[in-house]
């Protein structure tokens, strides 16, 4: 054991990494409060992991949609317990986030020098509403298609830039297939690189900084 460790020690400098790791401990005001931005990071890799599953049986196209998301919940093998757990875990992410965002607040966590991580933050909430946004669609059910209709019509109300970005959203003057593709593209590949990308600039601003002190 000691001659596989010393290779990779002499190597990676690997007592270095775990030192880091042991050296820091939970200061005792930390109470179960803070582990609310954990759960979120839990509920998001529940949805990445069911999320990948049920893209081997969804067919991203307008006429078969939504007989594939039938296929998912009455023929794959425990497709209904996979499409649940990321409905369930998408709404428990979002609450999950909602309580975070109050332990930060109401323990002062986003003041001097932590403004940078509320600001991933506020740019990580939106990440997580758009991927809720475009995932309530997916099934191009007559909710999912009417509330597309609805939140690409959404921007339509501002001034000058609006209506071009309705165009943008959806892919031509009216809601179709470029929608469902631009929404399945969306909420498969852009968002999660996304949100990857924004937790980890969170977690390495924490990580620097430690956590917030007591009140
Ligand atoms: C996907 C979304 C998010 C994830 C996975 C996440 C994760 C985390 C984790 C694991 C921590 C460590 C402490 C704790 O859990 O309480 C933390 C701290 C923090 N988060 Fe988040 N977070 C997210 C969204 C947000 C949002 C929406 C805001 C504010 C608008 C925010 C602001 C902060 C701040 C300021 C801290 C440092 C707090 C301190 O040092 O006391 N985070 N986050
Ligand atoms: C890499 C990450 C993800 C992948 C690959 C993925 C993939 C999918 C697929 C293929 C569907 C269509 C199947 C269906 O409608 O049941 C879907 C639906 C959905 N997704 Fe995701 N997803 C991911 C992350 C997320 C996240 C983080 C959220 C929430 C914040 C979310 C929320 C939803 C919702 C609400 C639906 C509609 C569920 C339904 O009506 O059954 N997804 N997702």
């Amino acid at each position: 054991m000691s001659k596989v460790y010393d290779w990779f020690e002499e190597r990676l400098e690997v007592q270095a990494i775990a030192d880091d790791i042991s050296s820091k401990y939970v200061p005792p005001h930390v109470n179960i409060f803070y582990c609310f931005g954990g759960l979120v990071l839990t509920c998001f890799l529940i949805q990445v992991a069911t999320g990948f599953a049920m893209t081997f049986y969804y067919r991203p196209s307008v006429v078969d949609a939504f007989a594939s998301v039938e296929y998912i919940m009455t023929s794959v093998n425990f497709g209904w317990l996979i499409r649940s757990l990321h409905r369930w875990s998408a709404s428990m992410m979002v609450l999950m986030l909602v309580l975070h965002v109050f332990r930060v607040y109401l323990t002062g966590g986003f003041k001097k020098p932590r403004e940078l991580t509320w600001v991933t933050g506020v740019i990580l909430s939106v990440v997580t509403v758009s991927f809720g946004v475009t995932g309530y669609s997916l099934p191009w059910d007559q909710v999912g298609f009417w509330a597309c209709k609805i939140v690409t019509g959404v921007p339509a109300a501002v001034p000058i830039v609006g209506p071009p970005l309705v165009l943008i959203l959806r892919g031509g003057e009216s809601v179709g297939q470029a929608t469902l593709t631009r929404f399945y593209s969306a909420h498969t590949f852009v968002l999660p690189v996304a949100a990857a990308v924004l937790m980890l600039t969170h977690f390495l601003m924490i990580r620097k900084q430690g956590i917030s002190g007591p009140l």
